[in-house]
């Protein structure tokens, strides 16, 4: 894949096609992007490695584009295997070469490198720091649980370049996803992977708030050239847990389809009544990371779900844990239980519902025994509205 950055700042990354789970979890359609890239000057610096398992296509991409020269320094922005997977290839063919990193990143290489790597130059560099190369020169800026400790980013002040970790990055390998719509799968990527930790990103958007940037190469995705600010924007709305759109997600957990109808007549009632956008999913059958993704984006939500064994049905309470280890919050919520003899759905989602943040739960609950009747409509149609002028 060609991407042009320009001559002397060259993109030697790998796309990945075949990987069944990124993360070991996460269902990525159109693949994935191991980004890399080498800096040319009087010094030639790499900007991270990739995953093993582009090691091969992504030593040709560094020895063409070498052409003859060697690595003088690997800058190591993050530690996590996707990125730093072929370290030890690169210190076998350049035994001379200077890694770069900061105090938690040498504290952590052990781990993963036991020998050879740490017997390496090393650089170790902390906040401001600069790396001259010739006539490009790299400040560092730490962007500490960007979702790793470790993590730093670079810029790069002659191009106006900030190489940016895993922040602004997006599932999809660059050959499949050139014309793409960049928010979709940076969002996925973003709540499930990253959302956890919007201070963090609060605190580094503020300090690349004083960076003049014209390019930002992320280490997963399309290198982004042009309407930075929109992108800053969004990274910046889903860090502080600002919902992005008004709209309402009703996520539904049913065993034999009865909540299904109920939720499904529930997103017909919201549409009736105006809402801008209602999506309705399937908890049991969607991909989750995609509901997740829904779940921030929207400013509200109505969860519907079958009671289970004196709780809730499991996809229901799987979905409600994610969205509180991704620190889910600032939204206003509806609920419908299901139940044959002691509906119980609602106390247990309540129960995890209560540890979120700045979460208002709307009235009323709506309970359905087993079937949705024409009785019940009163009641739904108490909560769509309740929801629609939240
Ligand atoms: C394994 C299992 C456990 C259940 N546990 C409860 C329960 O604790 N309380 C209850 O009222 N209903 C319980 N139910 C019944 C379902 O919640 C109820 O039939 C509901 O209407 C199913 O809705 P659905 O058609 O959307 O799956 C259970 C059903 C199954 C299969």
């Amino acid at each position: 894949m060609k991407v042009t950055i320009s001559d002397a700042i060259r993109y030697i990354g790998v796309d990945d096609t075949t990987i069944d789970l990124f993360e070991s979890q996460y269902v990525v359609p159109e693949g994935v992007s191991y980004n890399s890239y080498l800096i040319l000057d009087e010094k030639v610096a790499l900007m991270d490695t990739v995953d093993a398992r582009g090691a091969e296509a992504w030593e040709k991409n560094l020895m063409d584009t070498l052409a003859g020269r060697k690595v003088d320094y690997l800058v190591i922005s993050h530690l996590e295997p996707d990125h730093a997977g072929s370290i030890g290839r690169l210190v076998e063919l350049f035994p001379e070469v200077t890694l770069v990193g900061n105090a938690k990143t040498f504290a952590m290489l052990p781990q993963f490198f036991p020998d050879g790597v740490m017997e390496c130059e090393k650089l170790t560099v902390k906040e401001g720091d600069t790396l001259s190369l010739g006539s490009h020169t790299l400040t560092f800026v730490m962007a500490p649980m960007v979702h790793w400790p470790e993590v730093m980013v670079s810029y790069e002040s002659s191009e106006k370049v900030l190489f940016s970790a895993d922040g602004f990055g997006k599932f999809g390998a660059l050959s499949l996803t050139e014309d793409a719509d960049w928010a979709c799968e940076a969002r996925r990527y973003y709540f499930n992977i990253v959302g956890k930790y919007g201070n963090p990103v609060q605190a580094l958007l503020k300090k690349a708030a004083g960076l003049d940037i014209a390019t930002i190469c992320p280490l997963h995705g399309p290198v982004l050239k042009e309407n930075l600010g929109y992108y800053i924007g969004l990274y910046d709305t889903w860090s502080k847990y600002e919902p992005e759109s008004k709209g309402v997600l009703v996520a539904y957990a049913s065993i034999h389809g009865n909540t299904k109808k109920v939720a499904e007549a529930l997103g017909q009632m919201l549409r009736e009544k105006g809402v801008e956008k209602v999506v309705v999913s399937d908890l049991a059958r969607e991909d989750m990371a995609e509901v997740i993704e829904d779940a921030f984006r929207y400013d509200r939500m109505v969860l519907c779900a079958a009671s289970y064994d004196g709780g809730v049905f499991p996809c229901m309470q799987d979905f409600l844990h994610h969205l509180q280890s991704k620190a889910y919050q600032k939204r206003t919520i509806g609920m419908v239980e299901n139940g044959s003899w002691a509906p119980c759905a609602a106390k247990a989602m309540r129960e995890i519902v209560d540890t979120f943040k700045d979460v208002t739960v709307v009235e009323p609950l709506v309970t359905i025994r087993s079937t949705m009747k024409d009785s019940d409509r009163k009641t739904m149609e108490a909560l769509a509205t309740a929801i629609a002028e939240a």
